[in-house]
């Protein structure tokens, strides 16, 4: 590639767009790459348009802000109009935190560019070419929940419904890492499970519905395709892709980044090969060496000035991951911005004897130093541990709110109107209906349900289809219910019937209007999630519910998405914060990115590799801070720093 001169800079300042909030014109407002960026920064930053590009730099070292800077940069100095840069990155979140950063320094251009995941960039390209790819309209992502429900059901019908939950468990990992291993085209194939994949794929396909490894290879099929088209509107040419979280990318990922690139992008990287939170996705970590010999020119720029953390942090960091690190040589050592306390290491004998030092811990802060409880956060390995280490907490009398994706859609009181909001979106999702029909009350009985299923697979139609052109024999209440015992027992099909088609009514009538939405959803939710079973539990969640969709209403202004939509895009997104009193307990993976004062890692090692860590340095870590304490002559737990932590 060749390098270009830099063009005028006539478009710097010259859009006008919209305020993503309130919807008004914006003026038009002079905006360019931000001036306090360092030495290190500027240089990857005004590198020439057509340079491909690796920035290597260690946590807080203003990756991110390199990367909106570099995209600034391309805007204005080379006249690159924004919908010719592409951004991609990994997760949802860090779709939000670019998107923040760029809205605040350019908010006129910050709704043109592309942010996308890989997937949410598959998904458009399917989006466009959806009838190409076999697909019926109103196709719709199948979650992990759906995933799952539609696994247990193929599996149970393919080896037998006697398998322990163990040999289910294993065998439903089994089959995940099989499909992902799939997306690689020299990945060995096993018939047993080649078996299972494919009923499990005609079921998906059947409900019209994709799950995220068929987006990605969908997703593939088609940049392949067009990637040897001509250019044309629907084919279109980036000048520039951005990469965030690069240390995260697979192989897979990779081909897919050069075939959007179509040989005449520029790709510029960011990433941490220390970071790596998708390994277990198959993330590679030789990708940078890949890169650099499949494309021309490479630079690499490494960002070592960390602004996030004390030099203790980042000493003690370093330290942990020096042994095993990709990158970190003397030179690239990173230097925090501040001094503060010294972190203390904690060994403890098991993981009971851990949580007790969390709680009193925890009891220590927030009695004797006044710590308001939300400000401080337990971070863990594992999902498994959060759980466990939420309820030694409880048992502790620790308020906790548990950081996660999906929690509240994930709440027994909130399943079922989730399935009925998706459902509403795509009445051809079986899985969804039966799902409703299921839990928790039990509209159908299993018996009538596999007769259903059979009448529906005889005419071909959808299971509602079905259920609405009915027979007699469906139209029975359960057997099981008595309605004279029980005044709020399930309804029967025909008002269970009704009552969707009623909801589903009121949500369309005004998919804009977050009174519709929860109208609808009060409505369904006395059919199908029995608040006044459940007690109170119930009326908290739905409420949580309930305020969500108020506060992110007023944030739609696009038309083409539909408040239900954004409403369970959105819970994947932002979970409910920490109330007051409530300690936070989440995944390191699920923390990134939020803010917090106080921190206590759980188990970040517990097995240590190596000897210097795991030895010597752990245990002079710990000798330094009690010595630190005995010299300050309290006896306790050092003070939280001053300045909060993005984690
Ligand atoms: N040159 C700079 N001057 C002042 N603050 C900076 C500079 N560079 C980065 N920061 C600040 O450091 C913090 C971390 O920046 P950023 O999120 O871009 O880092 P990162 O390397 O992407 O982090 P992560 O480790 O989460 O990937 C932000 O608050 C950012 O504003």
């Amino acid at each position: 590639m060749s390098e270009q001169d830099p063009g005028d800079a006539s478009l710097a300042g010259g859009a006008i767009g919209y305020d993503l909030i309130s919807g008004q014109a914006l003026e038009s407002k002079a905006w360019g790459i931000e001036e306090d960026l360092n030495d290190q920064q500027l240089r990857a930053v005004q590198l020439p348009v057509d340079a491909n590009i690796q920035v290597i730099a260690g946590p807080g070292t203003g990756k991110t802000k390199t990367l909106v800077n570099r995209l600034l940069y391309i805007l204005t100095e080379y006249n690159v109009p924004p919908e010719k840069v592409l951004v991609l990155t990994f997760t949802n979140r860090a779709i939000h935190i670019f998107r923040e950063s760029l809205f605040k320094l350019a908010p006129a251009i910050a709704p043109q560019v592309e942010i996308h995941t890989f997937h949410s960039y598959c998904q458009s390209l399917i989006s466009d070419h959806w009838e190409e790819v076999g697909l019926r309209p109103g196709w719709t992502v199948a979650d992990d929940m759906d995933q799952e429900y539609i696994l247990t059901e193929v599996i149970k019908e393919t080896v037998g419904s006697h398998t322990t939950a163990r040999e289910f468990r294993v065998l439903s990992n089994k089959l995940h890492t099989y499909k992902r291993s799939l997306l690689n085209k020299s990945a060995k194939r096993d018939s047993k499970l080649d078996e299972i994949l494919t009923k499990y794929e005609t079921r998906l396909a059947g409900c019209n519905m994709l799950d995220y490894d068929g987006i990605l290879k969908l997703g593939y099929r088609l940049a392949e395709k067009y990637s040897k088209a001509p250019e044309s509107d629907k084919n279109k040419y980036f000048s520039a892709l951005l990469i965030d979280e690069f240390q995260d990318a697979n192989l897979f990922q990779w081909d897919l980044t050069c075939l959007i690139a179509k040989g005449s992008a520029s790709i510029t990287i960011v990433g941490d090969p220390d970071q790596s939170i998708f390994s277990f996705q198959g993330a590679s970590s030789n990708l940078l060496d890949i890169m650099k010999k499949q494309l021309s020119d490479v630079r690499t720029v490494v960002l070592t000035q960390n602004y996030r953390s004390s030099q203790e942090i980042v000493d003690a960091a370093s330290a942990m991951i020096r042994e095993d690190s990709h990158f970190l040589g003397d030179e690239q050592m990173p230097v925090g911005l501040f001094t503060g306390p010294k972190p203390i290491f904690k060994k403890s004998l098991d993981s009971t004897s851990e949580t007790v030092w969390v709680a009193n811990t925890i009891h220590h802060l927030t009695h004797k130093e006044n710590v308001e409880p939300s400000s401080i956060a337990v971070l863990v390995r594992t999902n498994g541990r959060k759980d466990s280490v939420a309820a030694g907490l409880r048992q502790r009398g620790i308020e906790v709110a548990i950081y996660g994706p999906l929690s509240l859609l994930k709440s027994p009181y909130i399943r079922p109107l989730y399935s009925f909001l998706k459902f509403i979106q795509n009445f051809e999702q079986d899985i969804q209906l039966l799902y409703m029909l299921r839990n928790p009350n039990k509209i159908l009985s299993p018996k009538q349900i596999s007769e259903a299923q059979s009448f529906s697979r005889s005419r071909g139609l959808p299971l509602w289809e079905a259920l609405q052109q009915n027979q007699l024999w469906l139209r029975q209440p359960t057997t099981r219910v008595n309605k004279s015992k029980k005044p709020h027992g399930p309804p029967d099909l025909d008002q269970f019937i009704s009552v969707i088609n009623k909801s589903a009514d009121i949500i369309h009538s005004n998919v804009h209007d977050s009174e519709s939405l929860v109208e609808g959803l009060q409505l369904v939710s006395q059919y199908l999630s029995w608040p006044t079973r459940y007690g109170d539990k119930a009326h908290v969640k739905q409420q949580e519910l309930f305020d969500l969709i108020t506060s992110i209403a007023p944030l739609l202004k696009d038309e083409s998405t539909s408040l239900s939509s954004s409403l369970l895009a959105h819970t994947r997104l932002q979970d409910i914060a920490a109330k007051p009193g409530e300690v936070v307990v989440s995944t390191i993976h699920n923390a990134k990115g939020r803010l917090q004062h106080c921190l206590r890692r759980l188990g970040l090692r517990p097995r240590p590799r190596g000897s210097c860590f795991a030895g010597e340095c752990w245990e002079r870590r710990r000798n330094d801070s009690s010595a630190a304490r005995g010299a300050a002559g309290s006896g306790a737990e050092p003070q939280p720093p001053e300045a909060p932590y993005r984690m």
